[in-house]
């Protein structure tokens, strides 16, 4: 049988949710019955818009948070069947990268001490050991050496986000989640920061899951991409096929709205209504209350992820719309390499 190097199967998470002081509470899903799949070295990326179940999918890949249901196999072993030895080589094979360095960083630790502990931590090498492949990693991800006794504030936003990658990779992990993991950067910083991990990962025997509402930096980044609207995967599919041709009105909205430097470029999307709400997600499509091409059948079926073109799309009416090539897939194939 064929081992799934990462495997998820109707996974969902559930949350319970106050509605107010006088109601009582009531549960959503965060997650909804996910399917994805990602082979080795695969890079995925997951977008949608705050609080479509983004950086959820991305905790439950990585085992940090307990799914409500479903499964999720890595290198071919449940989630359920992991014993705690199998929970530690987990733990030394995935890694996770999130947005705000200076959050992810103590404070009172050297650069150098932060980018060595797994190391000792899983006892994989002893303390001269790990420190020199902490320094040859800082320089890997282009920082010097010499930063190994600097403190996080010594550093800028960009280097701090350097350090916490060199962290995530000192173990050579097989899988990454990388979570918003340059937003927070302003453009130029976020432009190396992108650079880095496109040559880090033609180096290294690393999946990637890359998470982030931003649709003009991911496309520089990943093979396949899964749009979520909350905590629903809506549309599937290579990064390429997905920007040339949207299928669901939700991606199509998405790419419209990339701000483009092309004067002569038009959005012809029609604008999608109102904000996210979850509150209004109860039969039927979870996205129809803010679809501009929302039909009758839409409110009492839930559409499933299906083949259109050579995507998976949950939408009945997926078929009807024209082909709309995303401004920003212009000059993807140069990029996509
Ligand atoms: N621990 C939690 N307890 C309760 N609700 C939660 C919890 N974590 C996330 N949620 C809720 O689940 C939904 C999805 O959140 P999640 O952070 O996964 O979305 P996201 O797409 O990553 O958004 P953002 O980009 O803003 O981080 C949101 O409504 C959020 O408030």
């Amino acid at each position: 049988m064929n081992t799934p190097f990462l495997k998820t199967q109707d996974l969902s998470k559930a949350f319970g949710q106050k509605t107010s002081l006088f109601s009582k509470s009531s549960s959503f899903f965060a997650s909804k019955s996910i399917n994805i799949e990602l082979a080795p070295r695969e890079r995925l990326g997951i977008v949608g818009e705050s609080g479509s179940g983004k950086s959820t999918l991305g905790r439950l890949l990585l085992g940090l948070t307990h799914p409500t249901s479903g499964d999720i196999w890595f290198e071919g072993v449940n989630h359920k069947d992991r014993s705690a030895r199998d929970w530690q080589q987990f733990r030394i094979r995935t890694s996770l990268v999130q947005q705000n360095p200076l959050s992810a960083l103590n404070p009172q630790m050297t650069i150098g001490e932060q980018v060595a502990e797994g190391l000792l931590v899983h006892r994989i090498t002893n303390r001269a050991g790990a420190y020199e492949r902490a320094a040859a990693m800082l320089e890997r991800v282009g920082l010097s050496a010499a930063m190994m006794s600097r403190y996080p504030h010594q550093m800028s936003g960009g280097q701090r986000q350097r350090v916490v990658i060199a962290r995530a990779l000192i173990l050579d992990p097989k899988l990454a989640v990388f979570d918003e993991a340059v937003s927070a950067l302003d453009v130029s910083v976020q432009a190396q920061v992108v650079a880095l991990l496109r040559e880090l990962w033609h180096e290294l025997d690393l999946a990637y899951v890359f998470i982030t509402h931003d649709l003009r930096i991911v496309r520089h980044l990943v093979d396949r991409i899964a749009v979520m609207y909350l905590g629903r995967v809506v549309e599937t599919g290579d990064i390429k096929s997905v920007y040339q041709w949207p299928r669901h009105p939700y991606t199509r909205a998405l790419l419209a709205s990339v701000p483009t430097m092309d004067p002569t470029v038009r959005n012809i999307e029609p604008p999608i209504k109102s904000e996210l709400d979850a509150s209004k997600v109860s039969q039927g499509c979870a996205f129809r209350s803010r679809c501009p091409f929302a039909v009758e059948r839409c409110s009492t079926e839930a559409p499933l992820l299906r083949p259109v073109g050579g995507q998976q799309v949950a939408c009945h009416r997926a078929e009807e719309f024209p082909q709309y090539i995303a401004p920003s897939a212009v000059n993807l194939d140069k990029e996509i390499a």
